[in-house]
């Protein structure tokens, strides 16, 4: 692939309200932004954001950066591997884990090879099927009232017709009425909620119970991710659809969770599947279990949101839709023109590689201005 440098930018950015999840609340999102230069003039982006430091996952900013800068591009320098598919053979062999790290480093190379043979990384992946994807918007101000006005002045923007709602970090009973009332005022526009393992399997029984009867379309990942045989429980006891997130990691363990039909539907994200090709290969796996797909975001900015839209483009079904707003929550862009969000959803670009021109200079600048 001819590599020449691989740098590694910070750049936090505010957004535009309170964003607030059972395990912390943000207030900006720190992008984790991979470039890769090649020796014969090409260049590519990648991205592996996390969400409120390690208060998500095990991987923060910090330590991607480390990681990449210290471990992955010392190996990629040095062994130079010819395409990218060898690239993540080698960084598999030789780094254990970092799956967000090698989604980041995954995509820039994606980039680049797509650029390379003029085509768009959909194509790369076994091509697209649809050119546009539906997108969720997550409410998630913390306050019932404001996340009603703010659905119905996306809903009147056409932006946003489906709801993800982010629960778990009140009790129960509060958390099911805040649902309720906004299903109630948003009649028959879909809602879903994420309780991010925040209920013991005796909340789910009443939780659930609850929340299936008022209306909603989708359970995500209501207990820990480290009870698999609780979620399959769940799945098996209730008709409301569970989704698995956080327990949904690799391809492998992708592959138990279908087998054993743990879920009824599963949140895809690059990162969290260590790239774009795991992702691709966990919707396979998925549908030819029957589990339905459903294309999830780490609230990346724009070049993360890209690249996972050229993935869930190439799945055959995508039956709950994807909630890939992340780049809307943010204050700023830092790309030279800002991603199509029209008519509900989020155009796949055309164009070889992402399809995206990153803005360059301002990158360089708000990651050296940065204070983290
Ligand atoms: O799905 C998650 O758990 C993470 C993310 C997605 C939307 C959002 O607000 O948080
Ligand atoms: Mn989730």
């Amino acid at each position: 692939m001819n590599i020449k440098s691989i740098n590694t930018l910070l750049v936090p950015v505010p957004t535009i309200r309170a964003h607030k999840l059972s395990c912390t609340v943000m207030n900006e999102q720190v992008l984790v932004l991979v470039h890769i230069e090649t020796n014969d003039g090409l260049e590519g982006w990648g991205e592996a954001t996390t969400i409120g430091g390690l208060s998500y996952a095990e991987e923060s900013p910090h330590s991607i950066k480390t990681n990449i800068d210290a471990y992955f591009t010392p190996l990629l320098l040095q062994e130079q591997p010819s395409n990218v598919a060898e690239a993540m053979k080698l960084l598999n062999k030789n780094i254990h884990g970092n799956r967000f790290a090698k989604s980041a480093v995954e995509t820039a190379l994606l980039d680049i090879q797509g650029k390379r043979l003029g085509l768009p990384i959909s194509e790369l992946l076994g091509g697209r099927v649809r050119d546009r994807v539906e997108v969720a918007w997550t409410l998630a101000s913390g306050d019932t009232e404001t996340d009603i006005a703010e659905a119905k002045r996306v809903i009147n923007e056409r932006k946003h017709r489906i709801f993800k709602l982010k629960i778990g970090s009140n009790s129960v009973d509060q958390d099911v009425a805040h649902v309720l009332e906004i299903k109630k005022a948003l009649g028959e526009y879909r809602v879903i909620v994420d309780i991010n393992q925040a209920w013991t399997e005796l909340q789910c029984l009443d939780g659930i119970s609850r929340l299936q009867e008022g209306g909603v379309a989708l359970i995500e990942q209501p207990i820990s991710q480290r009870n698999k045989a609780g979620l399959k429980r769940l799945t098996d006891r209730f008709n409301v659809a569970i989704m698995a997130d956080e327990i949904v990691q690799d391809p492998q363990n992708a592959f138990w969770l279908a087998a054993e039909h743990c879920a009824d539907v599963f949140a895809v994200k690059i990162n969290q599947a260590g790239g774009l090709t795991n992702a691709c290969l966990i919707g396979k796996i998925a549908a030819l279990a029957g589990v339905d797909l459903y294309g999830g975001t780490m609230l990346e900015g724009p070049i993360g949101t890209i690249a996972s839209a050229h993935a869930f483009s190439t799945f055959p079904t995508l039956a709950y839709d994807t909630e890939l707003f992340g780049p809307l929550l943010l204050t700023d862009t830092i790309l030279k023109q800002p991603l199509e969000y029209k008519d509900f959803g989020l155009v796949i670009p055309n164009k070889p590689g992402l399809g995206i021109e990153v803005d360059k200079e301002k990158v360089y600048l708000l990651a050296k201005e940065s204070k983290i």
